[in-house]
């Protein structure tokens, strides 16, 4: 019998009669001590009926109107006084109708829950909505109704609520599944298979658990079914029976992998912000809700680069389930961990799969606490499957094979040891047992086939008595309807590749970009006051030569200098742009943030600004210090053809990054420009140059740099240099000048052209390299 009582839980009064009030819910959580995190604890710790222990009603009603997707205050608690129930100790949930669980009325409708128990399923129904909106965001508390200032909530993240439920589930299966790499070994190709003909399912609703000896193949398994490697791989992959269709399930699951790329100069709300903009076309109020329940609400300011590992673990997560995902693949989310943070990553990707989605992780070393909370357990040794089940029926699986698991041993341990042929090599056995995953009678426990054969008992009924007679049909018919209307979705979102258009990519990427780059004060900095005080020391060295018709050769290798200098910066500034951001890009391109096409766009153009700025710095300082012809378009031409010159280094300087490791990249690049240098036309004229090397020239952007800023400089009847400080000076007429360098047959423009040619052709093979590299990284 359910009991609503107007009073706060915490008031004496009520304290006393240990009831909770729903209406402190309706109200959004007003009282001030009822922090929405402490709900679940407020009811346990007063001896209610637990928010997994919910009635019928509340299990099978899901709010409606502007909040469906979520659930109501008024699905959250009918909370029941033990006092009033029937006495069984369980109050409301002991008249909980199986059938109630069997998914057609609840939010991961058609996701077969076969091996949820009771309380897991009433725990994923019950979980209360944060009643979003909340205040506003400087109230204290950081805008939750209820407040959370200074709440420590650090501890209890893994008992909070996430997203909403996924509104279509997906079970993935995979039949024969075998990943073959090639390796060198001693100047010969071999062929490695890392994962043998390998079988199982992966259900809704559940948290499974991939473990194994190290170098068994459990992130390679992770790997492959997320998409994330594709190429080597043999056998069929299934998503809810059908034949997976790889980008249509690129739109369906993220992968969040081991080590937490983020960018360390963006805010937590920074994070979470590009990455609702990007996967939401917008900035929702689901960022602080999903904070929220992962406990990062109150670090929403501090900077990524100063979480600790766990928080880093979790903003990983939460930047992901922002768009919702149905399916969700973590590579071992609780390494590096402590036990309790452990145990609360744990929880948080239970009650992510008790939403109805899917989540796969692989994991090591389990403590039994850790174990109790996963689902199922996927046991990989060498590459193929040992155990495929449910966790409580591991030991009796090893039991059957005569492997009885000491007492008071971790299971989770004993499996390993199991598998690491601690006891003897049992490889073969085990992989036998399991039919190499393809055995599904340990996917369900007991109580869970008995609840099963529950459902299919009222099934045949509805069956016997007709479609309208049961309330069964009903709810089936609703969930028929809200499965074509997800068909429909999923065919709306099949067209699109990204969930935002190019532009707004391109909008936010270069917004993040600048803002990272403006954070890095050292690099931003340093980068301008190189070029001035280069630009000033150059100037001081040639001061005043730009005029005096004896220092045409010292004003020459100034010129050449100014190329070099601006050169060997901008391949410097950019060599670094991809090497370091390459597991970002991975973890962001692969979960479908945006198009690669984009995010290379906007890292080459943030630079733009920058690298600008630092030209001219220096162009207006050495040209204006050394003398240079006081005419503004012999200025302009001067700068634009320095613009370009670095513009063509920065396009080296990401096709080397794209293509190179960082270490091998600082290296190789200022190797790569160097031949240019030589085939400039400064050290030996191309008239002068053997016929054979000619085309050397032809290739060196170098030499279409240093005869257009002559030109600029010296060329278009320049007027007699008014200055000789020697007795005699042969060079006082410019064009006398450019024939002895054979530059007076040359053409700015032709100059200026090609080098923006020669620019944009290394910048799109960057871009290619970098799509490559990618592909490569991924494998
Ligand atoms: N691309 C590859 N080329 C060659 N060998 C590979 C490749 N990818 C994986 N392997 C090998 O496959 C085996 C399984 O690797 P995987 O990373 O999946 O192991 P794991 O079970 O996750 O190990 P750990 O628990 O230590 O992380 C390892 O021996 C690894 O060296």
């Amino acid at each position: 019998m359910a009991a609503a009582v107007m009073a706060h839980p915490l008031e004496p009064r009520d304290r006393d009669r240990r009831v909770y009030n729903p209406t402190v819910v309706d109200k959004g959580f007003a009282a001030p001590l009822a922090s929405v995190e402490s709900l679940s604890d407020v009811v346990r710790e007063a001896g209610l009926v637990a928010v997994g222990r919910p009635s019928p009603r509340s299990l099978r009603e899901p709010s409606s109107g502007a909040d469906s997707g979520r659930w109501s205050p008024s699905t959250i608690l009918e909370v029941t006084d033990p006092s009033l129930s029937d006495g069984s100790g369980g109050g409301a949930s002991s008249g909980i109708d199986t059938a109630s669980l069997s998914g057609t009325s609840a939010p991961h409708a058609g996701a077969p829950l076969t091996a949820m128990n009771v309380e897991d399923a009433a725990e994923a129904e019950t979980l209360p909505s944060l009643g979003w909106p909340p205040g506003p965001s400087d109230s204290p508390g950081g805008g939750f109704p209820g407040g959370l200032g200074g709440h420590e909530v650090d501890g209890c993240w893994g008992d909070r609520i996430v997203k909403p439920a996924v509104d279509e589930p997906l079970n993935l299966s995979f039949h024969k599944l075998s990943y073959t790499v090639s390796s060198r070994l001693r100047l010969r190709w071999e062929k490695r298979r890392i994962l043998d003909g390998i079988s199982g399912e992966f259900k809704a609703g559940q948290l499974t658990a991939i473990m194994g000896p190290s170098g068994a193949g459990k992130s390679t398994l992770l790997d492959v079914m997320s998409g994330y490697t594709s190429s080597g791989v043999h056998g069929r992959l299934l998503v809810n029976g059908t034949a997976r269709d790889s980008r249509t399930f690129r739109r369906q699951s993220v992968y969040i992998q081991q080590d937490a790329s983020l960018h360390p100069q963006l805010t937590v709300s920074e994070a979470m912000n590009v990455a609702s903009v990007l996967k939401l076309g917008r900035r929702g109020p689901e960022i602080d809700e999903v904070l929220y329940s992962l406990g990062l609400l109150e670090h929403r300011d501090t900077m990524t680069s100063r979480l600790s590992g766990g928080q880093l673990k979790r903003l990983a997560t939460a930047l992901e389930l922002l768009s919702n995902p149905p399916v969700m693949f973590f590579d071992e989310p609780t390494s590096g961990l402590d036990s309790s943070t452990t145990k609360q990553c744990v929880g948080v990707l239970r009650r992510l799969a008790r939403q109805g989605r899917t989540v796969v992780c692989t994991i090591h070393q389990p403590s039994a606490t850790v174990f109790e909370m996963l689902d199922q357990l996927y046991l990989v040794v060498g590459g193929r499957c040992a155990y495929s089940g449910h966790t409580a029926n591991l030991l009796p699986y090893l039991a059957g094979l005569g492997l009885r698991c000491p007492p008071y041993h971790n299971p989770a341990d004993y499996a390993l040891e199991v598998a690491g042929g601690e006891y003897g090599d049992f490889s073969e056995e085990l992989v036998k047992a399991s039919e190499n995953g393809r055995c599904v009678m340990w996917t369900t426990t007991y109580t869970t086939r008995q609840q099963e054969g529950h459902r299919q008992q009222q099934a045949l009924e509805v069956a016997v008595e007709g479609p309208s007679s049961n309330k069964l049909s009903r709810q089936s018919s609703s969930v028929a309807s809200s499965s074509s209307q997800s068909e429909q979705r999923r065919c709306d979102r099949t067209k699109l590749t990204y969930p935002t258009t190019f532009w707004l990519q391109l909008y936010v990427l270069l917004k993040r970009t600048f803002l990272k780059g403006l954070r890095d004060r050292m690099l931003c900095h340093s980068r301008l006051y190189i070029h001035l005080v280069a630009g000033l020391l150059i100037g001081v060295l040639f001061l005043d030569i730009g005029g005096d018709a004896a220092h045409v050769f010292h004003n020459f290798s100034l010129l050449f200098f100014c190329l070099m200098f601006l050169m060997f910066t901008a391949l410097s500034a950019m060599i670094l742009a991809f090497p370091l951001e390459m597991p970002i890009i991975a973890r962001e391109h692969f979960n479908r943030w945006y198009s690669l096409k984009s995010y290379f766009l906007a890292v080459t153009m943030a630079d733009v600004p920058l690298q600008g700025m630092c030209v001219c710095v220096y162009t207006v300082v050495v040209y204006y210090m050394t003398a240079q012809p006081m005419e503004p378009l012999r200025f302009l031409q001067f700068l634009l053809i320095c613009s370009l010159v670095s513009f063509v280094a920065q396009s080296v300087g990401l096709a080397v990054g794209a293509a190179m490791k960082v270490e091998h990249g600082v290296i190789f690049g200022p190797l790569v420009i160097l031949p240019f240098t030589i085939f400039s036309g400064y050290f030996v004229i191309q008239r002068d140059a053997p016929t054979k090397m000619q085309w050397l020239f032809a290739a060196s952007y170098l030499k279409y740099g240093l005869s257009g800023s002559m030109l600029a400089v010296y060329g278009y009847g320049r007027a007699p240099l008014e200055r000789c400080s020697d007795d005699y000076c042969h060079f006082k007429r410019p064009e006398k000048f450019l024939h002895e360098l054979d530059l007076d047959r040359g053409n700015y423009w032709q100059d200026a052209g090609i080098l923006f040619l020669i620019g944009s052709v290394l910048r799109l093979s960057a871009y290619f390299v970098l799509k490559f590299r990618l592909r490569r990284f991924r494998q």
